[in-house]
C-alpha cells in the first residue's frame, strides 16, 4: 500500500468532537476549544528502548503508546480529546501490521473518545511511534507537580510495578512459567490511564498530580522537587497485587518502586479532601491507597525519605532514564 493509500485507510470517517474542525486532510489540524485550557503532550515509542517484536504484538505497540500520551492527560486533570501521530516505518513491517498498530490505537481512542487528527509517515531503521496529545481543561484547573503543600496526604492509584514484572515474565526466562502471567502482561500492553479519577477530582480545589512512566521514586521525587517540600513514602503501604509475591524480595521491590510503565497517578490532597478523594476514587471505579504524607522540613525540601519498619532512607529517583 502506498503512503496515501495508507493514510485514506486510517482516517476517521467521522469525528467524535465537534471541536475538530479540520481532521486528516490538509497541511495541519484545526480544532476549537472554548473557554478551556489546552493541554498538549508528546510521548514517543521506541522499537529496542520501550517494546521489542518480542514483548508486544502490533495491536499493544498502538494501544501501549497512546495509553501513555492519556495518560499525561489524566496528570493534568485534563479531558484528552484528540492525537496526531507521527510514525517511522522500517521496510520489513508490513501493511497488515501498519494496520494492527492503528487497531490498537483506535481501540483505546475509542475507550477514551479521542479523535485522530493529523500525523507523519516516514521510513527508517527502527519503528518509532510519536504521539502529540490535545485535551481540554477548565480555565485554570490543570493539576500541577508543584501544587504539593505540607501536611498533604500523599496516595497512589492502583497497584505498583505490575507492568514490570509483565516485562520481566517476557524478558527473564527464569519467571517465563509465573502464574498471573495474563494479569501481568495486560498491564504491561494495555495499562489503564486513570482520566475519570482524574477529572472527578475536579471538586477538590487543589490536587497535585503525576502519572507513574518511571517509578514512584522517580514520580514523588519530581512532585517534591516541584513543590519545594518533603515527601515521605511508607514502603509497607505501597499497594501491590498479589501476582508480584511470586518474584524474589530483590525483584518485587525493585517493581514496585522503580519498575515505571505502570501509568497509574501518585499525587496530594489536603488532608482534610483525603475522604473527598476517597469517595471520588470509589464513584470512578479507581483504587486509591494511601502511601504517605508531604511535609515541609528547610533543610530536606525537594527530596523524598522511605520508612521501612521505622527505618529512613533517602529515595532517590532510580528509575528508568534516557540519557546519563
Ligand atoms: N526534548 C525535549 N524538548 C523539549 N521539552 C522536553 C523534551 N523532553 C521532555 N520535555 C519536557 O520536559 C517535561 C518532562 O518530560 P517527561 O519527563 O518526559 O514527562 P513525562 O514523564 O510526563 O512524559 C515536560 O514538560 C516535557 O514536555
Ligand atoms: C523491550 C523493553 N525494554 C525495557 C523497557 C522498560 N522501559 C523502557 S522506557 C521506560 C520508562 C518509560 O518511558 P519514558 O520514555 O521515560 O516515558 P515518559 O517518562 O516520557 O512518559 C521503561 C521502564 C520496556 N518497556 N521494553
Ligand atoms: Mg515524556
Ligand atoms: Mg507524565
Ligand atoms: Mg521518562
Amino acid at each position: 500500500m502506498d503512503e496515501f493509500a495508507f493514510i485514506d485507510s486510517i482516517k476517521q470517517t467521522k469525528y467524535r468532537h465537534a471541536s475538530v474542525i479540520k481532521g486528516i486532510g490538509d497541511d495541519a489540524a484545526v480544532f476549537r476549544e472554548n473557554y478551556q485550557d489546552v493541554v498538549t503532550a508528546v510521548d514517543t515509542f521506541v522499537e529496542n528502548v520501550h517494546f521489542s517484536r518480542k514483548t508486544m504484538a502490533p495491536f499493544h505497540i498502538g494501544y501501549r503508546v497512546l495509553a501513555a500520551n492519556i495518560s499525561d492527560m489524566a496528570a493534568m486533570g485534563a479531558t484528552p480529546k484528540s492525537y496526531l501521530i507521527s510514525i517511522v516505518v522500517p521496510k520489513d513491517w508490513t501493511d497488515e501490521e501498519l494496520q494492527e498498530i492503528y487497531q490498537g490505537m483506535n481501540q483505546i481512542a475509542k475507550e477514551y473518545r479521542l479523535d485522530l487528527i493529523g500525523g507523519d509517515t516516514v521510513s527508517g531503521n527502527e519503528l518509532v511511534v510519536s504521539v502529540t496529545i490535545n485535551g481540554a481543561v477548565e480555565k485554570n484547573k490543570a493539576r500541577y507537580r508543584s501544587h504539593v503543600r505540607a501536611g498533604d496526604v500523599l496516595f497512589v492509584t492502583g497497584t505498583l510495578g505490575d507492568s514490570a514484572a509483565g516485562l520481566a515474565v517476557l524478558l527473564r526466562e527464569e519467571f517465563s512459567e509465573f502464574t498471573n502471567k495474563d494479569y501481568l502482561l495486560s498491564r504491561h500492553r494495555q495499562p489503564t490511564p486513570r482520566v475519570e479519577f482524574a477529572k472527578g477530582l475536579a471538586e477538590i480545589d487543589r490536587v497535585a498530580l503525576n502519572d507513574i512512566s518511571d517509578g514512584i521514586a522517580s514520580e514523588a521525587n519530581e512532585l517534591a522537587k516541584a513543590s519545594n517540600i518533603t515527601i515521605h513514602v511508607e514502603k509497607d503501604k505501597l499497594p501491590k497485587h498479589e501476582a508480584l509475591e511470586q518474584f524474589p524480595q530483590e525483584d518485587q521491590l525493585e517493581f514496585l518502586l522503580n519498575g515505571g510503565e505502570d501509568f497509574e497517578l501518585v499525587g496530594t490532597v489536603s488532608e482534610e479532601n483525603w475522604e473527598k478523594a476517597k469517595e471520588i476514587a470509589k464513584k470512578t471505579k479507581t483504587s486509591i491507597t494511601k502511601i504517605g504524607y508531604a511535609t515541609d522540613v528547610n533543610t530536606t525540601n525537594g527530596h523524598v525519605f522511605l520508612y521501612t519498619n521505622g527505618e529512613k532512607e533517602l529515595l532517590k529517583p532510580s528509575g528508568y532514564t534516557h540519557r546519563n
